[in-house]
């Protein structure tokens, strides 16, 4: 005959999904009422309204009938926090992703994204790339602006990653580890890509490539708000990002539209570097504003955050041995602006 001892010894056999432990060990239990065969429950359990509540609630009805019930009434409600709290909170689901994006990843990845294009978006990731390495940080690169993929060029890179047993090993250069979709692409032919594409080789990057430990992985994105940024924004919830500007009254305001989306999708904005700044003069030092003035500071008052860095007009020495025709060098003027807009980066991910 079923009595309320027997439902108890049933109900030990159900689990609460979401913290792994059976009903009685919860507390869950809160009312038991049998009558005449007729058994009456009131259970508590860590989340209800869920796929999982249905499928504890089949389990309850057979273990029950199962004892000999000739029915099973059920009401359920919610354990309360302080004994979610007693029992050490929910389970975590398995992180099933790539190490690189695991929660507990130790990667800061920092999205660099402009609204026009031709700001200098390309050259600005490359030379922060650079300059994180040069600082003694661990860092990769992503070039996935699918639309203009410079950045092998830029640094001028002409080897292709390696492949070994299904991996890609991203190609080393002044110590980044550099993956670009130009890699992938014959004979720089023009690629028409769809959304889902883009998506689907942005994973693969993630998934496929042996990035080892990284400190900073940078993501050179296509200008604008598009599926690539979207994409991104989903895939990589913590990324913080970095907007590229030129001094231009457009280009800024382009631009606020790019970390507009960033805040919608609660994306920290690490802040503006104002490429192109300026132009000054090496005979008399000075300084003539050939784009404008006021976009970069213009842009971090409306997206309330900080303008890293102003960048002048200028090329990097040509070095013939080490061919990188974006990278300025260690004692470039440009290159230890670089330095310390790099310097304040490290400071804001600490
Ligand atoms: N500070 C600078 N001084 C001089 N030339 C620059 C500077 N920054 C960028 N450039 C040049 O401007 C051009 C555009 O730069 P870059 O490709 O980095 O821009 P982008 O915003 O990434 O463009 P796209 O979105 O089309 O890829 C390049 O030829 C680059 O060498």
């Amino acid at each position: 005959m079923v009595t309320e001892a027997v439902v108890i010894e049933a109900l030990k056999r159900v689990k609460d999904r979401d913290l792994n432990k059976n009903l009685v060990e919860t507390g869950g239990v809160r009312e038991i009422k049998v009558k005449e065969g007729n058994v009456s429950l009131k259970i508590a359990l860590a989340k209800t309204g869920t796929a999982e509540q249905m499928e504890v609630q089949q389990e309850i009805v057979n273990v029950v009938k199962g004892e000999g019930a000739s029915s099973v009434g059920l009401r359920f409600e919610e354990l309360s926090d302080e004994e979610l709290q007693k029992l050490g909170g929910m389970d975590e689901p398995a992180f099933q992703g790539p190490a690189i994006l695991a929660p507990n990843s130790k990667t800061t990845f920092i999205a660099v994204t402009s609204g026009k294009g031709g700001v200098g978006k390309s050259t600005v990731s490359v030379n922060l790339a650079t300059t994180l390495a040069r600082l003694g940080k661990k860092v990769g690169i992503i070039d996935a602006d699918i639309y203009g993929f410079s950045v092998p060029d830029m640094m001028g890179i002409e080897e292709r990653p390696k492949v070994i047993a299904d991996r890609i090993y991203p190609v080393e250069r002044f110590n980044v580890k550099v993956i670009s979709m130009g890699f992938f692409v014959e004979d720089n032919a023009p690629v028409i890509w769809r959304g889902p594409m883009l998506g689907k080789m942005l994973n693969q990057f993630f998934t496929e490539v042996e990035w080892g430990e990284l400190d900073y992985l940078v993501l050179d994105l296509p200008p604008g708000t598009g599926d690539v940024a979207l994409d991104l924004h989903t895939m990589l919830p913590h990324s913080k990002e970095i907007l590229v500007t030129t001094p231009h009254a457009t280009a800024a305001f382009v631009a606020a539209r790019a970390g507009t989306m960033a805040i919608k999708t609660h994306h920290e904005i690490l802040g503006v570097v104002e490429n192109m700044a300026y132009f000054e003069s090496r005979v008399t030092g000075e300084k003539e504003y050939v784009f404008g003035t006021g976009g970069g500071e213009r842009l971090t008052e409306e997206l309330k955050t900080d303008l890293l860095g102003q960048i002048p007009l200028g090329q990097p020495e040509i070095n013939k041995e080490d061919f990188a025709p974006s990278v300025y060098g260690k004692t470039h003027p440009i290159g230890q602006i670089y330095e310390q807009i790099s310097q304040r980066i490290i400071e804001k991910t600490r």
